[in-house]
């Protein structure tokens, strides 16, 4: 016990406690929790131990800095002192061959891969119209029904739109259920790593395993059929067709299983929180639709659709994009592996240690923003909307930042523009976002919508 509470290190650790042996602190770490607040773990120890502390999470030594410096410093010395890490579990079921775990060459390689999906040039020339298409579609569907919960036909919006664009899947023709296993396993994918069966971990795992057979399966038919989709997947069978590649069968089929994971889970929970801020805050929407009202005046066609151009112009949108995603904290921390001894702030950091970076802790606190709990846009006023710093993170930081980033903020300007031009909706039910510490609707968000012109010719 005493060695567990006083781990070896060549100078001095940071304050904190290791807790109890093998568990550490890992039950008080995953105990849930209000969304708009800073962690109470991380809370309650920055109180007693200052900007960075030690514990131990699922096994791990674990230093967490909450110090923005420091946060920029690991995020810049990727490949150098740190490499980017998750637990084994975590690693378990994102793929032995996901991005997660690749370094250096493999990992600029694979990136290069995703932007050929994701790139700016590519969502301007290919996706815009294909998204412009879905949403419309889809918000009309919602309106023909009148209630919808957000969450639930947000992921629908973005999961069909993007299988499609991955593998060109289909839910309603496939008879294997993507989506269901994929919800399986997001549930379980932050939950406490016991891998037994009636736990969330192990429903995670098993939808893991079935959504990777269902993807594996369109993989071999296409390889088999020659016959192309005019997907990503075409991109893939190409690529790991060269001689002088580093894709192989298993990375690519890794890549699509997290690409979709990773795009319609963070996505649809940011524009469900987005329709709730800015339903509680009439002032937002009413400076968003004179927004959006002036650039459909301003289109020479009535029904064109929104262009890049439209994009790259609405200053107050992008303004409540960045305050929507600083409040909604969708990754709740960031790993990093500790490749050899860092001194940090006086302290010593022995290899083998892995560092956390919280953004909450960044995004929340009053030192940057001014009453950080407010949903306020107009904070953004005159700032860099469209990088990263020290303070904002929500997208990461360093070679490792977000490559879909720009995908996730299209996709909110897309909807944005539809749903307060279009449509006449309220909040009715739900809204309550709770971290468990991965973000969940344990109500949803439930809306009653209906299209303006509907309104108006009743
Ligand atoms: C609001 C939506 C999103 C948020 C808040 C978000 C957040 C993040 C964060 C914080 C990281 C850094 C993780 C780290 O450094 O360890 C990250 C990485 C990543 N994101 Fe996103 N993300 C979003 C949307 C997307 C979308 C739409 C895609 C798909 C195209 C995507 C794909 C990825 C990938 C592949 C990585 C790993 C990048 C690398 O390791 O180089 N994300 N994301």
């Amino acid at each position: 016990f005493y060695r567990w509470a006083n781990p070896k290190c060549d100078g001095e650790l940071p304050p904190g406690s290791m807790g109890l042996p093998i568990i550490g602190e890992t039950i008080e770490f995953f105990t849930a929790h209000k969304l708009y607040d800073i962690p109470p773990f991380i809370r309650k120890r920055m109180t007693r131990y200052g900007d960075v502390f030690k514990t131990s999470l699922v096994g791990q030594k674990v230093v967490v800095s909450t110090d923005p410096e420091i946060n920029y410093n690991i995020f810049q010395q990727e490949n150098k002192s740190f490499l980017i890490w998750y637990t084994e579990s975590f690693i378990e079921i994102l793929g032995q061959e996901s991005l997660l775990k690749y370094h250096g060459k493999i990992h600029k390689y694979l990136k290069n891969l995703i932007l050929q999906l994701v790139s700016p040039e590519s969502l301007r020339v290919k996706l815009l119209p294909e998204m412009n298409e879905a949403t419309r579609r889809h918000l009309q569907s919602w309106a023909e029904r009148g209630a919808v919960d957000v969450k639930e036909v947000a992921s629908d919006m973005i999961f069909e739109y993007f299988s499609k664009k991955l593998i060109s899947y289909d839910e309603k023709k496939n008879k294997r259920k993507l989506r269901e296993n994929y919800t399986a396993f997001i549930e379980g994918l932050i939950s406490f790593p016991l891998n037994i069966p009636g736990t969330k971990f192990h429903a995670c795992i098993q939808g893991r395993n079935n959504a990777i057979k269902i993807i594996k399966e369109i993989y071999e038919q296409r390889k088999a059929s020659n016959k192309p989709g005019n997907d990503f997947l075409d991109h893939m069978l190409e690529e790991v067709a060269r001689e002088d590649t580093i894709l192989n069968e298993a990375i690519a089929i890794d890549l699509i299983f997290v690409l979709l994971f990773a795009t319609y889970e963070t996505t649809s929970a940011a524009i469900t929180l987005l329709t709730k801020y800015i339903f509680d805050h009439p002032k937002v929407i009413e400076e968003l639709t004179k927004e959006h009202e002036a650039i459909i005046r301003n289109r020479k066609e009535d029904n064109s659709d929104m262009t890049w151009e439209e994009y790259k112009s609405m200053t107050f949108t992008h303004m409540v994009i960045n305050e929507t995603v600083r409040l909604a904290n969708i990754v709740p921390g960031i790993f990093r592996k500790v490749v050899k001894d860092v001194k940090i702030k006086g302290y010593t950091i022995p290899e083998g240690w892995v560092m956390m970076v919280v953004p909450s802790v960044l995004h929340l606190s009053p030192d940057k923003y001014e009453d950080p709990l407010a949903f306020n846009p107009w904070r953004w006023e005159g700032q860099e909307l469209h990088a990263g710093s020290k303070t904002f993170m929500a997208f990461g930081g360093g070679i490792r930042l977000c490559v879909g980033a720009d995908f996730a903020k299209l996709q909110m300007a897309v909807f944005l523009h539809s749903f307060v031009t279009k449509y006449r909706w309220s909040v009715t039910k739900g809204g309550t976002a709770i971290r468990k510490p991965g973000l969940v609707f344990p109500d949803g968000l439930h809306i009653q919508i209906e299209e303006k012109e509907a309104v108006e010719v009743n």
